[in-house]
């Protein structure tokens, strides 16, 4: 492979912590100058072709775009006198939000985001209807990027009000119940580009209060956190109206309370009362009975429990707990509904367990049946009597449930399934192993397969991983892991390793800041149990993971080269010890800690992809495929740049291929249309054929 020159400046060398660190393209940092811009289409210019070259391309995006090919629905919601819900036909670039009168109603299109651009590259990036359902307020994001853009809707004409919101991101919508106007975060003093191809910090966010058919000149600045400049706030109105709940959070573990009650008429700065003023959990609002509200924290619960807390006498000794944790499996989420009722999710060994209890009590209602798999949609709200939920799994793209409050039992009734074509169920397989770390710790991991598979170490395997954040891998469905399984009768291996949140706090702190490395150890064990048990080869192994998991494949292939044929790093966090000073990545101080703390660089420098490319003993690297996109402006592109440059230059002689794919007017990976989506899954099923000589059994 014949890779184009980049630049290598030997003359960079940092001094951090007394320690001397080359950082030789630097350069690539400046995403605007003239060479970086020459860099991109260098690379792309040698991966393209190379992605291009696979014979049976067109047959993976004929096969691809058939099994996107059919209607996905989201959970219907109401909204004031009206039923919502998201479609797409299937092969839309983005889904449409349609509007019906009753569930059984004739629906019509309400709001089509395929009409606001011509190559489907602007989404849905956000909703709320006001309370009486009159009023929508929506968030649209272009090419993939954080930044939104907020506009409101009349429902009944369906015509926009004049204004458009700017410089919003990392914003929810809540709306006051007077129906009159929505509190929404806003980045109004960053200076420069705001498109999402930039690299700034994003700092100094203030919470807006903006009335529906104003300006966004007369918003109001209602809180600010002037000594706090990377707090970004999340407001909430209370279930009853009457209070702003606002949960300033600076990264991506604990967040504060404060609240107000809220003045009828809103002119200026809104005095708050602190509830809790350290950051030492996490709180998420559930509902409130006048002062007192209820929250689902990890605070003295590593599996997270629900506490009371009256607003009014907030000193923690007065607080009592409404639902108390449960020590095996992780309380995830919480809906009230139905006025004295709530559906509470737990996470148990990974798939989702629902439960109704009663909400002044947390005593158990009944339990919900459900397969292996996960809930992944829901929608209701405490004063409705219905509600809905969307299950899936490994094979099943989705089934959306019903559930009537208003008749007993509680059954829910299949109300929607959505089908996959041309995906014969019956003849996979999906099972859930543990099997041991390199510490000894049980790590679950799910396997799917055809039936009938030959362990006999011929199969191709795909082993996706995220590990970090708090995010639990659950059972869900992925076209790209079932493709892979369709198209080359592969084995899909997903472990959930630590740093998740799959058995709560405890998973979460065992895989982050100096118990970083036990991630990347977990997934080396998966990929020794894939070989030993005979479900694969290393060489036939490829790892996949995105953004925290684009950098622990990218680790991983640097720690043990030899167990992975090929990998695939999406949008990856590859420059551990700059991570922090570009955008919105001060937030994941959190998980990999400060760079700027010599203990958290001594880790970091330790496993951060960029600094850690060296020749292996057997001289043979992973084929690599990372891919980033230009308006990708939550791990920034540079990332990827700078680790290619790096593995090309010190690897490039070998024979299995290090590029780079860098995609146009295309982000981290949200509302991407489906057009780009087959396209990159394509490039991606080709990349590893080519490298794998896999062969389609279809
Ligand atoms: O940065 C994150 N989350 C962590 C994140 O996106 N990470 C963490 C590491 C890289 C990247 C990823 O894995 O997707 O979220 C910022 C945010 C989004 C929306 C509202 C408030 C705040």
């Amino acid at each position: 492979m014949d890779y184009p020159p980049v630049r290598r400046d030997e003359s960079f060398v940092e001094e951090l912590h007394g320690v001397k660190v080359p950082d030789p393209y630097r350069w690539l940092e400046d995403v605007d100058s003239e060479e970086t811009k020459a860099f991109v289409e260098a690379q792309n210019a040698i991966t393209v072709p190379f992605l291009e070259k696979c014979s049976a391309r067109d047959i993976i995006k004929e096969k691809l775009t058939a099994m996107n090919d059919h209607p996905k629905y989201s959970c219907p919601y109401k909204r004031g006198k009206r039923y919502f819900y998201y479609m797409n036909k299937g092969l839309e670039n983005q889904s449409i939000l349609y509007m019906q009168d009753s569930l059984e109603g004739e629906a019509q299109e309400y709001l089509n985001p395929n009409k606001l651009s011509e190559d489907g590259t602007i989404s849905i990036a956000g909703s709320r209807f006001s309370e009486d359902g009159e009023t929508h307020a929506y968030m649209l994001s272009k090419s993939g990027s954080d930044w939104k853009t907020v506009h409101l809707k009349n429902v009944s004409t369906g015509e926009d009000y004049p204004e458009v919101l700017e410089k919003v991101k990392f914003s929810g919508l809540a709306w006051t119940h007077d129906n009159k106007g929505i509190f929404y975060g806003c980045y109004r003093d960053q200076e420069g580009k705001t498109d999402g191809s930039e690299t700034t910090s994003n700092e100094n966010q203030k919470l807006f209060y903006h009335r529906v058919g104003t300006s966004q000149t007369e918003d109001v600045l209602v809180v600010d956190f002037p000594e706090n400049p990377k707090f970004r706030i999340s407001a909430s109105v209370s279930d009853c109206g009457k209070y702003l709940i606002v949960m300033p959070r600076q990264d991506c573990k604990d967040n504060l309370i404060y609240f107000a009650e809220l003045p009828d008429n809103i002119t200026g700065k809104i005095q708050l009362t602190p509830v809790v003023d350290e950051l030492e959990a996490e709180y998420e609002y559930v509902s409130n009975d006048g002062s007192v509200c209820v929250f689902r924290t990890n605070k003295d619960a590593l599996n997270y429990h629900l506490v009371k807390i009256d607003l009014l006498d907030a000193a923690k000794d007065k607080w009592t707990v409404l639902l108390p944790e449960n020590k095996k499996d992780v309380l995830d989420w919480v809906q009230p509904i139905d006025n004295d009722k709530m559906l509470c999710c737990y996470i148990q060994d990974v798939k989702s367990v629902l439960q109704l209890r009663w909400l002044a009590t947390g005593d158990l209602i009944c339990n919900l049946p459900l397969e292996i798999g996960t809930i992944d949609g829901v929608s209701g709200e405490r004063k409705q009597t219905e509600l809905f939920y969307k299950f899936a799994s490994k094979l099943s793209p989705g089934i959306i449930y019903h559930l009537d409050m208003t008749v007993e039992p509680y059954i829910p009734k299949v109300f929607r399934e959505i089908k996959v074509k041309g995906l014969d169920t019956s003849l996979y397989e999906m099972q859930q192993v543990f099997y041991s770390s390199k510490d000894g710790t049980r790590i679950p991991m799910f396997l799917m397969h055809k039936k009938g598979l030959v362990k006999d170490g011929s199969n191709p395997a795909l082993l996706y991983g995220y590990g970090g954040f708090n995010i639990s891998v659950q059972p869900y469905f992925s076209y790209g892991q079932v493709s892979f399984m369709q198209l080359f009768g592969g084995v899909v291996a997903v472990p959930n390793i630590r740093g998740g949140g799959e058995y709560g706090d405890a998973w979460h702190n065992g895989g982050r800041l100096l118990n970083k490395q036990n991630v990347f150890d977990d997934f080396h064990a998966a990929a020794e149990y894939l070989v030993k048990e005979g479900y694969t080869s290393s060489r036939l192994l490829t790892s996949q993971g995105g953004s925290n998991g684009g950098l622990l494949v990218a680790a991983c292939a640097n720690q043990r080269p030899e167990l992975y044929g090929a990998v695939i790093s999406q949008v990856g966090v590859m420059d551990l010890l700059r991570f922090h000073k570009f955008t919105i990545g001060y937030a994941w101080c959190s998980d990999y800690g400060n760079p700027e703390e010599e203990k958290h660089f001594r880790n970091l420098i330790k496993f951060s992809p960029y600094h850690n490319v060296r020749v292996p003993s057997s001289g043979v690297f992973p084929a690599t495929l990372l891919l980033t996109a230009d308006h990708d402006d939550r791990v920034v592109p540079l990332h990827s740049f700078k680790l290619i440059s790096e593995l090309q230059h010190k690897l490039g002689k070998q024979p299995n291929p290090l590029l780079i794919r860098i995609d146009t007017k295309a982000g981290h990976g949200g509302g991407k249309p489906t057009m780009k989506v087959i396209e990159e899954s394509t490039d991606i099923f080709c990349f590893e054929m080519n490298c794998l000589q896999l062969k389609l059994v279809e």
